[in-house]
């Protein structure tokens, strides 16, 4: 029997996490929650109402929500509420994924397709490993960071909470990204990111902001 979901979200990467969560099976999404104008829907299901419908769907036996949001300080904050009210909140891991057999994942984390998490891999709670990314072995993903798209991390690399890792970026083994830092698409990472840094290039230096 599939299991009643939410989305709580309902921008690009909501989409997304609707097909991975279509592609694993089991749950039965019946729509997003997010702010929207009546009537509104995001990929043929309806967007149901703001945050403050959770009370009532909660009530109405629906416990599991994937928290979709690519934000990640929004998703964190968002999953914390959701969690103490109670809900449910499953990883989501396209069945296309590799997943070793040792790696670790927490709650809410959305693995998307073709991604790569290797041995002994840790992925904390609401982490976005996105399509096609390489968590090699002995990594640390801290809760709600964001490797984006084709990324390469090599193995013992530490990623802090809520760091965004840019599209494409390549990190040398060992490297040490702290909290909220930025990593700029492309960039070549082969030394430590001070938490907060926003650096990008290849070699990665701290970036002027515009
Ligand atoms: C499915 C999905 O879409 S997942 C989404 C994943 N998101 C990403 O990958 C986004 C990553 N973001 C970036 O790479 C951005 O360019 C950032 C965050 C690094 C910088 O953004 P901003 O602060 O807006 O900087 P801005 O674009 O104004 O550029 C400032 C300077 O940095 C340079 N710069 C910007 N990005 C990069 C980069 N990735 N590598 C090297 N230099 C860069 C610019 O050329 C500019 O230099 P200049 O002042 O000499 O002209």
């Amino acid at each position: 029997m599939s299991m009643r979901a939410i989305i709580v979200g309902a921008g690009g990467h909501s989409k997304v996490v609707l097909e991975v969560i279509r592609a694993m099976g089991g749950h039965e999404v019946l729509g997003f929650v997010a702010p929207a104008a009546p009537g509104a829907s995001v990929l043929g299901l309806p967007v149901l109402g703001g945050d403050e419908i959770l009370p009532r769907l909660l009530a109405e036996g629906v416990q599991t929500a994937f928290v979709a949001m690519g934000n990640n300080q929004l998703r964190q904050e968002v999953a914390g509420k959701l969690r103490k009210m109670g809900y449910s909140l499953p990883a989501a891991i396209h069945p296309s994924a590799l997943v070793s057999p040792s790696a670790c994942i927490g709650q809410g984390v959305v693995v998307m397709a073709r991604a790569a998490l290797g041995t002994e891999a840790l992925l904390q709670d609401f982490a976005i490993i996105n399509t096609g990314a390489v968590i090699d072995h002995d990594n640390h993903i801290g809760a709600a960071a964001h490797v984006a798209p084709g990324c390469a991390l090599a193995g013992n690399v530490t990623v802090g909470e809520r760091a965004l890792i840019g599209v494409g970026a390549a990190v040398r083994p060992g490297i040490r990204i702290g909290a909220d830092a930025v990593i700029g698409a492309g960039s070549a990472v082969v030394r430590d990111v001070a938490a907060g840094a926003i650096v990008g290039g290849a070699p990665a230096r701290p970036l002027r902001r515009s």
